[in-house]
């Protein structure tokens, strides 16, 4: 998110998080204000890539942030420093999928980590718009929640749901924590289509319940 008008809509819906890009290449660079009258309730996240750990305590300093999502070569050691320097924040490690995927890598970061996010490796560390193969997933060897990313749009409603009910899937599905949705809902890069981002909610809120 990037615009604070566009932060208010989104907001408007409640979404459980809300993501703010702190790597400087990116199209979705934040440096702006976030607007103070956001629903207490959204955890507001930044998400650094291989950011140091003075620089990511400055920004959850200034910004309040509930919530960092780790999308670079950060180590579970790294982690660990993060956790005793900021106890009270939500550690996201995120973890590329190409064709297939080590779980062994997870291991180290299950103490120190709370959710890992599976987004799809692509050119750019994040954000690069393309699903990859969630079959891989059921091979997921933890009971740690996760968020489920990368290219998740409009077009993805139905096979999120199927993700989250079809009994292929059973038992890595329930673990599914969150679903994590960035350029396949843009209007432009920070920018979110607030009435698609509705419509995605619903439907999948409608059949979860
Ligand atoms: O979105 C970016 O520009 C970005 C840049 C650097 C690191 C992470 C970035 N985005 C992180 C996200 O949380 C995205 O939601 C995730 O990669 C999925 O993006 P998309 O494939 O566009 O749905």
């Amino acid at each position: 998110m990037k615009y604070p008008e566009n932060i208010r809509a989104v907001a408007s819906l409640h979404p459980d998080y809300m993501g703010f890009i702190f790597h400087g290449k990116s199209p979705r660079y934040f440096k702006g204000e976030i607007p103070d009258d956001l629903p207490v309730a959204i955890r507001k996240t930044g998400v650094f890539v291989n950011s140091s750990i003075v620089e990511i305590i400055e920004k959850v300093t200034r910004y309040h942030l509930h919530a960092v999502q780790l999308h670079g070569g950060e180590t579970a050691e790294f982690c660990r420093e993060l956790r005793d320097a900021l106890p009270r924040i939500e550690i996201i490690k995120v973890f590329s999928v190409k064709d297939e995927f080590d779980f062994a890598q997870l291991l180290p970061f299950e103490n120190t980590a709370d959710y890992f996010l599976f987004d799809t490796k692509g050119k750019q560390p994040g954000g690069n718009g393309y699903t990859f193969d969630w079959k891989l997933l059921k091979n997921y060897p933890s009971g740690k929640p996760y968020f489920l990313s990368g290219g998740i749009g409009p077009k993805e409603t139905e096979k999120v749901q199927d993700f989250l009910h079809n009994q292929e899937y059973r038992n890595v599905s329930a673990l599914c924590y969150a679903i994590d949705v960035n350029s396949r809902f843009e209007t432009e890069p920070g920018s979110k289509n607030t009435e698609k981002l509705k419509e995605f909610k619903s439907k999948i809120l409608c059949q979860h319940q």
